[in-house]
């Protein structure tokens, strides 16, 4: 069976690539919904389910993944940020503080079949001051990351812990997707 990742993030197709699964990448246009009234891990789940059904449509005869990871805290889902005062905004807030990181995954099979899950990752921060700030934003590109952090880019800096699986921060919880691919 052919595999799609319907994704332009070079963090998913690290990590399944890490896992042995040989896939195509076709990333997706979907528009994603950022909608604070609809509960986190619908939201997740909704938009991994676009990106997927829209590559989907031109290519039935592959198993196509689609993906999407919010950061969520203070009711309200984080994306990506506009600029960087933006991003800095978003790292203000984390602060000092816990949060969630929930990854939506969809996978559609040749047939139509749909299969949806999701992770959710908590995440403790470290207090930040506007210097760290600044240190840690020579580190990664916050631009391209639901709220403006990369766990996987001198994450230490910022993160002080973790309850979940890491790999779901950084975009792809990967052993339950293989498991889906799989056929279980
Ligand atoms: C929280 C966090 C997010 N991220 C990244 C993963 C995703 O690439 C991005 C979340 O944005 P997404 O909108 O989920 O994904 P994307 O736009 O990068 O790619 P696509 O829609 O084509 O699949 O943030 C990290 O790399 N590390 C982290 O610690």
């Amino acid at each position: 069976m052919n595999v799609i990742l319907a994704s332009a993030s070079p963090r998913r197709r690290e990590l399944l690539s890490a896992a042995g699964v040989s896939f195509e990448v076709v990333p997706s246009p979907a528009e994603e919904i950022h909608d604070a009234s609809i509960p986190l891990d619908v939201l997740c789940e909704k938009n991994a389910e676009l990106k997927a059904l829209d590559i989907a449509a031109d290519h039935p005869e592959a198993a196509v993944i689609g993906a999407d990871t919010l950061v969520y805290i203070d009711g309200e889902p984080l994306g990506k940020p506009r600029d960087l005062e933006a991003a800095r905004a978003m790292l203000r807030k984390l602060s000092g503080r816990a949060h969630t990181v929930c990854t939506g995954v969809c996978v559609v099979f040749p047939g139509g079949r749909v299969v949806r899950f999701h992770e959710l990752t908590a995440v403790r921060f470290r207090v930040l001051d506007e210097e760290t700030i600044t240190a840690y934003f020579g580190k990664t590109n916050p631009l391209d990351k639901a709220g403006a952090y990369g766990i996987q880019d001198s994450g230490e800096m910022i993160v002080e812990g973790i309850d979940g699986a890491f790999d779901n921060v950084m975009g792809l919880p990967v052993p339950r997707l293989v498991e889906v691919l799989r056929g279980n």
